[in-house]
């Protein structure tokens, strides 16, 4: 069932203001036809505060804030926040999930003010505040974004004047910090200018917003192209755009790049949204964003030169998206890392190389297309889930320092400011 509507819940995902803010335009799905079998004969009903509610035999269903809400009973026990039930100390439950009897109906049901009194038939009374289940229930999520964004091509980037964050107001400052993580979020890349071209600084950067993520190719890396390790980014060739580390599990969160020397030409960096390219995909052929979003993929990268030896895979598919409110969280794009197609039957294959072929129209369109140089002294951070990144091929001696990140890190930080995140 909620498969058949998909196609028809996507298209009405995201609401595009020519490089606006992702917002998303929903409508009520129908689900009379859904539950309109178990109602029950003797529902009650309760009328006040525009609140109105129904105990039906399988669900408990409220009307609150514009709201139409359904509960199942288990949840509702399971998500008692009395002092038995739930430690509110260290925000963790105490009642043990398992023993609640999965056929539970609360015996009475009362309203007082905005509080909601469930009482079970063991005389165990759950209180819920109406506010408090508007926004943790799945028709109030549903609604909503977890992470707002501006979708950009070059345009829109540059016409936002984005500030960069100067290094001293980035490490001292929370004001700086919060304006830096705020943009970051929003538009996937952010600047930190007159930092000291060293990897000692650069560290210190990465380590006022995040956790370094180590890898295969270290903690803090500084490369150049000596071809030290078996891999492009070694070299002096230009790197199309791609996301880096898709051949993990989970691919690194965040990408900090800063270049501490380069003495020659050409070098300059490519950074692409994904998620504007995957939009005008959505948009212009569903069925194809939605492929790319179900079809398992695996990235491989293999290495055996000199001491360094390493086979990893990641599986996973071209888009993540969260199913119940059909957000994207996730790109994996890196046409060089990509492995051997085995994961899906011929037909489906020939059908992701069709929407595969859609997304890579939209992330090559020139008007996507960000260039900058990066030089010494200005720090570069790039959402790796979002954004690609690539470079143009360059001659003389070019050194980049760096690290990766790790998302859920950065994400702490933000929320300890008060962002969304
Ligand atoms: C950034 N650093 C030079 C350390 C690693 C580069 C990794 C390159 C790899 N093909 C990928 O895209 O993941
Ligand atoms: O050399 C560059 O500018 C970037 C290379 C690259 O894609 C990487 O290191 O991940
Ligand atoms: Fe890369």
């Amino acid at each position: 069932m909620w498969c058949h509507r998909l196609p028809h819940l996507q298209r009405q995902l995201w609401h595009l203001l020519k490089g606006g803010i992702v917002c998303q335009n929903f409508q009520q799905p129908n689900f009379k036809s859904l539950f309109s079998l178990t109602i029950h004969r003797h529902h009650t009903a309760s009328k006040s505060l525009n609140c109105v509610w129904q105990q039906h035999e399988d669900h408990f269903e409220l009307q609150y804030a514009n709201t139409v809400m359904r509960f199942d009973y288990v949840w509702l026990r399971d998500h008692c926040r009395s002092a038995s039930c739930y430690n509110s100390k260290t925000h963790q439950r105490s009642l043990d999930t398992a023993s609640v009897d999965l056929c539970i109906k609360p015996k009475t049901i009362r309203l007082d003010e905005t509080t909601l009194f469930f009482t079970w038939p063991d005389g165990h009374v759950t209180r819920y505040d109406l506010d408090w289940l508007v926004k943790n229930s799945y028709e109030g999520q549903k609604q909503k974004v977890i992470q707002p964004r501006i979708l950009w091509n070059a345009e829109v980037y540059q016409q936002a004047q984005v500030p960069s964050v100067d290094f001293q107001s980035f490490l001292e400052t929370k004001e700086g910090l919060k304006m830096f993580l705020q943009n970051f979020l929003l538009y996937g890349i952010a600047f930190v200018e007159n930092v000291p071209p060293t990897q000692e600084h650069t560290e210190k950067l990465a380590e006022r917003i995040s956790l370094i993520r180590e890898t295969i190719y270290g903690r803090m890396w500084y490369f150049t192209s000596d071809f030290s390790r078996g891999d492009t980014a070694y070299t002096k060739l230009a790197l199309d755009r791609h996301t880096d580390t898709t051949y993990f599990q989970e691919p690194c969160g965040i990408q900090v790049f800063h270049c501490l020397k380069h003495e020659g030409t050409g070098g300059r960096t490519l950074l692409v949204d994904g998620f504007y390219a995957a939009e005008q995909v959505l948009q212009k052929a569903p069925e194809e964003f939605e492929l790319l979003s179900k079809v398992p993929l695996k990235h491989e990268y293999i290495e055996n030169v000199g001491e360094c030896h390493n086979h990893m895979i990641g599986v996973g598919p071209v888009l993540n998206i969260y199913p119940w409110n059909k957000e994207l969280y996730l790109i994996r794009y890196n046409n060089y890392d990509r492995a051997v197609i085995n994961t899906a039957p011929y037909d489906v294959v020939h059908r992701w190389y069709t929407a595969h072929r859609t997304l890579t129209v939209e992330l090559r369109r020139p008007e996507n297309e960000l260039w900058v140089k990066l030089k010494p002294g200005r720090v570069l951070f790039i959402d790796n889930w979002r954004i690609l990144h690539g470079r143009e091929s360059f001659t003389g001696y070019r050194q980049l320092c760096g690290c990766y990140l790790t998302r859920d890190d950065v994400l702490n930080t933000a929320r300890l400011l008060g962002l969304q995140a």
